[in-house]
């Protein structure tokens, strides 16, 4: 079995980043910057945005943090969008969500200015993904695709099973490996047998946010094994939704939760950023 080390690949990339930052810094020129709004006290939220923060640091990107309380408005955080969509030292905007539930999600997202959208989720980015168009894609889903890369991991005429049909990943991570060629089924909750159709997979992501669900009688053999879940076992340790142990000696390759997908979605934010910047010139 081969561990998929998040850590590692996500340092490859923000050195990757870092180096394009002091080429700027070197040259004179102005450097990207991410902002970050955080609404509310969701402890997990708080860890996220921190570590936005630090990976910003390291790469030597501008970045700021905008919070507010619990009890923020729709109106206010509307405002905040839209002086920074007007604020051209800043590249790229992400509302951290969950926002509180006074606050419509769709809403915000919307008012992102899509060149700014370094989450990849307003409806024009979404869009060019669909249509296979250069845009900015969601993080999670972008970084499970550069894990695979890094691997030497070709999706082409892959059973790839998605299990689990979010906005932020399912969805989207359909739709990459469906432009890399693969076979995509998309399962979810009301999916019939699903340890047959999970079994078929030659990978299998896993994103439907329930401790250790995926047994080993849920994996093909020798199938690549992605979990994007953010858990908490029975002890309250951090999982994923992968009994990694139960399956790992079933797998060819498999994501570790922490260390995995999550440290990926950073780098992609990062990547996003200096996209952004880039392309707005
Ligand atoms: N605006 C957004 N909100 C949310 C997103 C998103 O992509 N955009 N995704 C998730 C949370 N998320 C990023 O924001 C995220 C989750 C986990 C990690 C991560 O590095 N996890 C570590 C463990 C961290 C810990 O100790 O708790 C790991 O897996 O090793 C990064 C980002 C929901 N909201």
């Amino acid at each position: 079995m081969k561990l998929i080390n998040g850590k590692e690949i996500s340092k490859s990339i923000k050195d990757e980043i870092k180096a394009e930052v002091e080429a700027l810094k070197a040259a004179g020129k102005r450097l990207p910057k991410l902002v970050v709004v955080l609404v509310g006290d969701n402890q997990a939220s708080q860890v996220y945005v921190r570590n936005k923060e630090r990976g910003c640091q390291y790469t030597g990107m501008l970045s700021e943090i905008i919070r507010r309380d619990n009890n923020c408005t729709q109106e206010e955080l509307l405002k905040i969008i839209d002086d920074l969509n007007h604020d051209d030292h800043v590249d790229g905007i992400l509302v951290q969500l969950p926002l509180p539930k006074q606050i419509d999600e769709q809403a915000i997202i919307e008012a992102i200015d899509p060149t700014k959208d370094v989450d990849g989720f307003h409806p024009r980015n979404i869009a060019k993904l669909f249509l296979n168009e250069e845009g900015l894609v969601p993080c999670t889903p972008a970084g499970m695709m550069a894990m695979l890369d890094a691997i030497g991991y070709d999706l082409d005429g892959k059973e790839v099973c998605v299990v689990g049909r979010s906005n932020i990943v399912g969805k989207p991570v359909s739709l990459l490996a469906l432009a890399r060629n693969a076979t995509v089924t998309i399962a979810h909750s009301h999916t019939k047998d699903l340890p047959k159709v999970t079994s078929r997979a030659d990978v299998l992501i896993a994103a439907i946010g329930q401790p250790k669900f995926f047994t080993k009688e849920y994996i093909k053999e020798g199938a690549v094994v992605l979990d994007v879940g953010m858990d908490r076992d029975e002890n309250n340790k951090l999982c994923g939704d992968v009994d990694f142990e139960d399956v790992k000696d079933k797998c060819h390759a498999i994501t570790p939760v922490p260390g995995g997908v999550g440290p990926m979605t950073i780098a992609l934010l990062l990547k996003n950023t200096m996209k952004a910047y880039k392309m707005r010139g």
